[in-house]
């Protein structure tokens, strides 16, 4: 019966999902090695969830929120949304899907079209989905701005992205992924261009958005100590592979596999403590 209650609540579930990029020192060698980004992994996520994935550069991290939010197909497995397999999403459901999965960019800097202002780059969305009227698509973009801490939201809408801040950015960049109320967030690594001081206000921001909206996020980071401030349950990736998933207290002070254990210990020192 607990079996059947758990499954019932899981949004994202990644089966055996395999992805194999062409490699790109390819150019520099006669043959076409192959990357295996990830190696048949499963992973599932529940309803409401913030679920942190952690390791090093290269294990993975990036290839399975783009995977997740339907930027890249996987080369073997399946991804499933409210049960639904995503690769056979077309036409009117792939939009849907669009407008309820988002990912939040590591660079604010690269991730806003520096050619829109504030206001179009929010409106976007809202326009492509159909959604509202002129007059309300409006007051949804000061609202959402607001909710960001971009205030008050109306001095924000005719700048651009080079006229704020890194931090700002990454506001804009947030309220753009939550204008359309997706279920579900992809945040890879969206403080580790900012100093320490903004990543807590943008932790706490996170956080404010998922209890406002009970949004369910993947939370990207190399960092555990990050991990375990944001994530409920975290997930270790290594080459490719899940090596371990547990909670965020149980990771850090139960660690099981030897490659956590070697996190644990390469880390700095928690920066981030409640
Ligand atoms: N488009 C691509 N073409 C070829 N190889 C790729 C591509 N994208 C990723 N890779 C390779 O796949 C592996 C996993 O990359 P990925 O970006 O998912 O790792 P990551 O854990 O997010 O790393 P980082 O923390 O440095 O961003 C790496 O070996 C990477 O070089």
């Amino acid at each position: 019966m607990e079996k059947a209650d758990s499954k019932s609540r899981i949004l994202v579930e990644m089966k055996q999902v395999t992805k194999a990029y062409a490699s790109r020192k390819k150019l520099f060698t006669r043959s076409s090695p192959q990357v295996l980004a990830l190696n048949s992994i499963d992973l599932s996520i529940a309803k409401g969830e913030v679920f942190g994935l952690v390791g090093q550069s290269g294990s993975g991290k990036t290839t399975t929120g783009r995977l997740l939010v339907k930027l890249e197909s996987p080369t073997a497995g399946e991804i499933f949304f409210n049960k639904t397999p995503i690769s056979q999403l077309k036409g009117p459901g792939l939009k849907t899907y669009r407008s309820r999965v988002q990912m939040i960019f590591q660079d604010p800097y690269q991730s806003l079209n520096p050619h829109l202002s504030i206001a179009e780059t929010l409106l976007e969305p809202l326009i492509v989905q159909k959604i509202g009227t002129p007059d309300t698509r409006t007051e949804k973009v000061i609202h959402t701005l607001d909710t960001v801490g971009l205030s008050p939201g109306e001095a924000f809408f005719n700048r651009y992205p080079h006229q704020l801040s890194g931090g700002q950015r990454q506001r804009v960049a947030i309220a753009r992924a939550i204008v359309l109320e997706p279920q579900f967030i992809v945040a890879d690594e969206p403080t580790s261009m900012l100093d320490a001081t903004i990543a807590i206000q943008l932790f706490q921001l996170l956080e404010q958005i998922k209890e406002t909206f009970g949004m369910t996020f993947l939370f990207i980071t190399h960092n555990l100590a990050a991990a375990r401030y944001m994530c409920d349950r975290i997930a270790v990736i290594h080459d490719g592979h899940i090596v371990e998933v547990n909670t965020a207290d149980n990771i850090i002070r139960h660690p099981e596999h030897p490659y956590t254990k070697q996190l644990i210990k390469v880390q700095p020192g928690f920066k981030y403590t409640r």
